[in-house]
């Protein structure tokens, strides 16, 4: 076999499907398509500046963000790869304001999906990991054009989730619902190999990421957090912590399935009109399916966060995941501070990480 005995993205979908002998084909038709827009937008990534790809395409998305050129192309590859397979009713794009309707001589499929076609976009220019991120519900209207509602289901109703991630190699990671399963991409076959199956986030970690420029934001539950991963092993935590941040969900997310660590981007007060940076349907969402899958814990910082309902398409969230154990600690500081209040010593008045002027 050329893949060294290992199991391709086909084969792994073939065996899926046969447990679910009432199954028509679809979802594995339409992993197949999502799994060809992310070649194609890998092969992009790969030529950089000789395919011309990098910096701004001059334009603003929904959200007010600049569009980098690349989230411009890999939308289209994601519409293009999918619009016509039968397999879609509609898709929602954090790089279009209303759900995308499928040309008209086109069959409407029984599935939804949403994406964030480049996910980490501002490290594009400086050649860091990028990716992908999808989720797919099931259309409460199989065959119809969607409506918004439609596509407002909690995350728990997902079918099936998953990012690409453009790194030193390409890797696809998936859910269907049993286990979390790393594909990686051959390059001279043109073929994702199963080379990561049943990944475990690891209950117990000593590894931190959070975006510590918004410190003089963050809520009292985050701070104490912090702070005690900060103060190491003289501290209350008893061990020293180690800290990353690479401004890429995805590449976080893939460091932390591959060998632990918790991921925050909490809600903050940093804009009172946003309850997050990150966005609860196709970020959030298939994050947490992937890393619950994997065993470890994702939630608002205080509920679970697949349970939350949405109320709009692009609808920001507080976002806390990871290994377990730091996943229920961080929710349990957030019942605490509510009913006891608490001033971390780092970043109070006096502290190293205060904001007032002395
Ligand atoms: O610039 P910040 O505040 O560090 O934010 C980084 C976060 O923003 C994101 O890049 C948002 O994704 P997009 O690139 O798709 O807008 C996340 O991947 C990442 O966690
Ligand atoms: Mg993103
Ligand atoms: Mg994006």
């Amino acid at each position: 076999m050329p893949t060294g005995g290992r199991s391709t993205l086909t084969q792994f979908l073939i065996e899926e499907r046969r447990r679910h002998p009432e199954a028509t084909g679809d979802l594995n038709a339409l992993i197949t398509d999502v799994s060809l827009a992310c070649k194609a937008i890998a092969k992009k990534v790969a030529f950089g500046a000789l395919a011309d790809v990098l910096g701004s395409a001059q334009s603003a998305n929904v959200q007010g963000e600049d569009q980098k050129t690349l989230d411009v192309l890999s939308n289209a590859m994601f519409l293009r790869a999918n619009e016509w397979g039968g397999h879609t009713a509609g898709m929602v794009s954090e790089e279009m304001e209303l759900p995308y309707t499928l040309p008209a001589q086109h069959p409407r499929g029984k599935y939804l999906l949403l994406f964030d076609p480049l996910d980490g976009s501002s490290n594009i220019d400086v050649n860091v990991a990028v990716g992908s991120i999808f989720s797919v519900l099931r259309a409460p209207r199989p065959g119809q054009n969607p409506s918004v509602q439609d596509f407002l289901q909690s995350g728990a109703e997902q079918v099936c989730a998953g990012y690409a991630i453009y790194g030193p190699s390409t890797m696809l990671v998936l859910t269907l619902g049993r286990g979390t399963h790393a594909f990686t991409l051959d390059p001279l076959l043109g073929e994702w190999v199963l080379s990561h199956p049943n990944l475990r986030v690891p209950e117990k970690t000593c590894e931190f990421a959070i975006n510590a420029s918004n410190s003089r934001f963050w809520e009292p539950a985050v701070k104490r957090y912090v702070d005690e991963c900060l103060a190491g092993q003289p501290g209350p935590r008893g061990a020293d912590f180690n800290m990353r941040w690479i401004a890429s969900l995805v590449a976080e997310t893939h460091r932390i399935l591959m060998r632990g660590g918790v991921f925050m981007y909490p809600k903050d007060t940093k804009d009172p009109a946003r309850a997050g940076r990150l966005r609860l349907l196709y970020e959030a969402n298939p994050i947490s399916m992937l890393i619950e899958q994997a065993g470890g814990g994702a939630s608002t910082g205080r509920t679970r966060l697949m349970d939350v309902k949405p109320e709009t398409l692009h609808q920001r969230i507080g976002f806390v995941f990871g290994s377990k154990n730091e996943v229920e600690r961080i929710e349990r500081y957030h019942r605490e501070d509510i009913e006891e209040g608490y001033e971390a010593p780092l970043f109070g008045k006096r502290g190293l990480f205060s904001s007032a002027t002395a």
